[in-house]
C-alpha cells in the first residue's frame, strides 16, 4: 500500500500541542503517528490524501500561537504500523491486571488478563490514554453473561478483553475493512470464539436487539452524531463507555448523552484525553 509521509514542524512544540495535531490529522484520515523533537510524523494511506483538507486542519489549528509548517514525502511501501510495532509496541501492563504484547514479545509481566495484538494498520495496542483508560473501565465492570458492543473496534482490543471478562455475546464493529480483518486474526489469536465481527458504522444498529454495554472510543463529532444510533439499542441499565475526546469537550458530550436519557456516572483522565461512563434511566 502506498502511503504519504507529512512531518509537521510546530513551534511552540509540547506533547499537548502533538496530541491535538493527531486527533485532528486521525479525523481527516491519517493512521499512524510518531512525535519527534519539533512536531510529528504521520502517515495516511495516498488515496485517502486530501493536502487541502490537512491545509484547513492546520489553518484553523485550535491552540493559540503555535505556528505550523509541513511537508510531505512519499515513503518506499512497507508496513508502517509493522515498522512502528517492532521499533516502539512494548508490552504495556494496564491496572496490574491486564497485559497487551505482541507475537514477537517473547518477554512480558504475567497478569490475570493477558491479550495478544498484532495491530498491523489497526489502532489498538493500549498504549493510547483513551485504550486505556476504556480497559481500566472494564476492569471495573461487572461483564459476565452481558452482552457488548465495541464499536470502532480497531484491533478488537476492548472486545476481547471484554469476552476475557465473562461478557457474552460480544459484537465489534468497524467502518475500515482493515480493522474489521485485523479484530478477526487477533480474536483467533487470543482463541475468543464469542465475538462477531461486522463491516460498517452507527447503521448497522438499527432495528439491534438492545445490548448492555456499549463501548465506543471514536471521536467527538462521531459520538456526538452517532449516540442516538447508540442509545436506540440500550435498555434501562444499559452503560455506555465513551472515550476519544478531551476534557474540554465533555460539557458537549453529557448534554447530547443527558437529552437521549443517561445519567453520568463519571469520567477518567490522561493526558487531557478522557474516557466516560453512562448509565440508561
Ligand atoms: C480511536 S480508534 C479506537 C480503536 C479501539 N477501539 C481502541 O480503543 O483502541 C477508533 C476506531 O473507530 C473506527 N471508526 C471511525 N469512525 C467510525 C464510525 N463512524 N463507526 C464505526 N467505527 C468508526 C476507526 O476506523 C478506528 O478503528
Amino acid at each position: 500500500m502506498k502511503y504519504i509521509e507529512v512531518t509537521i514542524k510546530a513551534h511552540p512544540c509540547n506533547e499537548t500541542i502533538t496530541d491535538v495535531l493527531a486527533a485532528l490529522m486521525a479525523e481527516i484520515g491519517f493512521e499512524s503517528f510518531v512525535p519527534c523533537e519539533s512536531g510529528t510524523q504521520a502517515y495516511i494511506q495516498k488515496t485517502l490524501f486530501d493536502e487541502e483538507a490537512l491545509k484547513n486542519v492546520l489553518a484553523d489549528f485550535p491552540i493559540p500561537d503555535t505556528d505550523i509548517v509541513y511537508t510531505l514525502s512519499e515513503p518506499e511501501d512497507k508496513d508502517w504500523n509493522e515498522e512502528w510495532e517492532k521499533n516502539f509496541f512494548q508490552p504495556i501492563v494496564i491496572g496490574e491486571r491486564c497485559v497487551i504484547h505482541s507475537t514477537f514479545h517473547t518477554d512480558y509481566p504475567k497478569a490475570e488478563y493477558d491479550i495478544v495484538i498484532n495491530p498491523q494498520m489497526a489502532f489498538g495496542t493500549g498504549h493510547h490514554e483513551t485504550t486505556s483508560s476504556i480497559i481500566a473501565e472494564l476492569l471495573d465492570a461487572d461483564l459476565k453473561g452481558k452482552s457488548v458492543l465495541d464499536m470502532g473496534c480497531g484491533t478488537s482490543i476492548l472486545a476481547i478483553l471484554a469476552s476475557m471478562r465473562g461478557a457474552n455475546p460480544v459484537t465489534a464493529i468497524d467502518i475500515d475493512d482493515w480493522c474489521v480483518n485485523n479484530s478477526r486474526d487477533n480474536i483467533a489469536l487470543n482463541h475468543i470464539d464469542n465475538i462477531t465481527v461486522e463491516l460498517g458504522d452507527a447503521s448497522l444498529l438499527h432495528g439491534s436487539a438492545p445490548f448492555d454495554v456499549i463501548i465506543a472510543n471514536i471521536n467527538r463529532n462521531i459520538l456526538l452524531a452517532d449516540m442516538p444510533a447508540y442509545t436506540a439499542c440500550m435498555h434501562s441499565g444499559s452503560e455506555l463507555y465513551m472515550s476519544g475526546f478531551y476534557m474540554e469537550d465533555i460539557p458537549a458530550i453529557r448534554e447530547k448523552a443527558e437529552s437521549l436519557g443517561l445519567e453520568f456516572t463519571h469520567h477518567r483522565e490522561k493526558n487531557r484525553w478522557v474516557a466516560v461512563k453512562f448509565v440508561m434511566r
